[in-house]
C-alpha cells in the first residue's frame, strides 16, 4: 500500500483549474521573487488544456519563467499530436506570451538521436523545477515511462539518473523523449491533475502496490522527498 497523497477533490473543472491555476501562478512568482527565475514543466495529451487557458491570464512576471514539458512525442512542433504545439496554442498566449519556452523535440530522426542535443539545450533550465504539473494514463503511466516500454527503456526514464531518455511505447503512438524520475523528483511542488471517474479508479489501484514497473505512476506517489498534490474533479 502506497500512503495517499495529499487529495483535492472538487465538483468541477472549472473549480479545479480556477484554483490550481492560482496556486501554480502565486508559487511561480513567489520563485521568482526570491530566486530571480522560475521553472514550470507542463504535461501534454487533453486534460490540462484549459488550466493552461487559465494559467496564461494570470498577471506574474512571464518573462522570468522558463517552461518546459514532462515528456513529448517525436512529431513535428506543428503537429496535431504535438505537446508543444498544445502549449504554444494554450498556454504560450495573452499574458504568458512572453514565458520562456524550451520544446524537446529537435531535428533528429529519432529521441535517441536527439537526447543529447534536448540535455544541452537546458543546461540554464532553472532547477530543481519550482512546478511540474502531470497527467496520468489508464494504464499508469506519467511523463512517457509506459509499462509497455521496452524494460531497457523504461529502466533508463525510471533508474538512471540522466536528465532525459527516450521511450518506445508499445500501444501508444509516437517515440518520445521524457524527463526520468529522478529529474521529475527533483522538483519542488509536483501536481498530478486528474478528470473522470476513470482516472480516479486507476489513482486508487495505484495506491493499492509498490510495483512502480506496473504503474509508472507509483515512482511519484510512493516517495516523501517531494510534495506531490493529486487534483481531482468529476
Ligand atoms: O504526452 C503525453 O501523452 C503525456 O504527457 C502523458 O503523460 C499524459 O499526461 C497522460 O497520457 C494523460 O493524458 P490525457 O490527459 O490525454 O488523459
Amino acid at each position: 500500500m502506497i500512503k495517499e497523497a495529499v487529495f483535492k477533490s472538487f465538483d468541477s473543472t472549472d473549480a479545479l483549474e480556477a484554483q490550481l491555476a492560482d496556486r501554480i501562478a502565486r508559487q511561480l512568482q513567489q520563485a521568482v521573487d526570491s530566486r530571480g527565475k522560475a521553472s514550470l514543466l507542463v504535461s501534454g495529451g487533453s486534460t490540462p488544456l484549459k488550466l493552461f487557458q487559465a494559467l496564461s491570464e494570470k498577471a506574474i512576471d512571464w518573462s522570468d519563467v522558463y517552461i518546459s514539458l514532462a515528456d513529448e512525442r517525436w512529431v513535428e512542433s506543428y503537429d496535431k499530436d504535438s505537446n508543444e504545439s498544445l502549449v504554444r496554442a494554450n498556454l504560450l498566449r495573452g499574458l504568458a506570451a512572453n514565458a520562456k519556452f524550451r520544446g524537446l523535440k529537435n531535428m533528429f530522426a529519432t529521441p535517441e538521436a536527439g537526447l543529447a542535443m534536448t540535455t544541452e539545450s537546458l543546461a540554464n533550465f532553472p532547477r530543481p523545477f519550482d512546478v511540474v504539473v502531470l497527467g496520468m494514463g489508464n494504464d499508469g503511466h506519467t511523463c512517457s515511462w509506459f509499462p509497455c516500454a521496452p524494460a531497457a527503456e523504461l529502466d533508463n526514464a525510471l533508474d538512471t539518473d540522466a536528465l532525459l531518455a527516450a521511450v518506445n511505447p508499445g500501444s501508444a503512438p509516437h517515440a518520445r523523449i521524457t524527463f526520468t524520475r529522478q529529474a521529475i523528483l527533483a522538483s519542488r511542488q509536483i501536481y498530478l491533475h486528474l478528470v473522470g471517474e476513470q482516472k480516479l479508479a486507476v489513482y486508487r489501484q495505484a495506491l493499492e502496490s509498490d510495483d512502480i514497473k506496473a504503474m509508472p505512476i507509483r515512482a511519484v506517489l510512493a516517495q516523501h522527498k517531494t510534495p506531490v498534490d493529486v487534483y481531482w474533479s468529476a
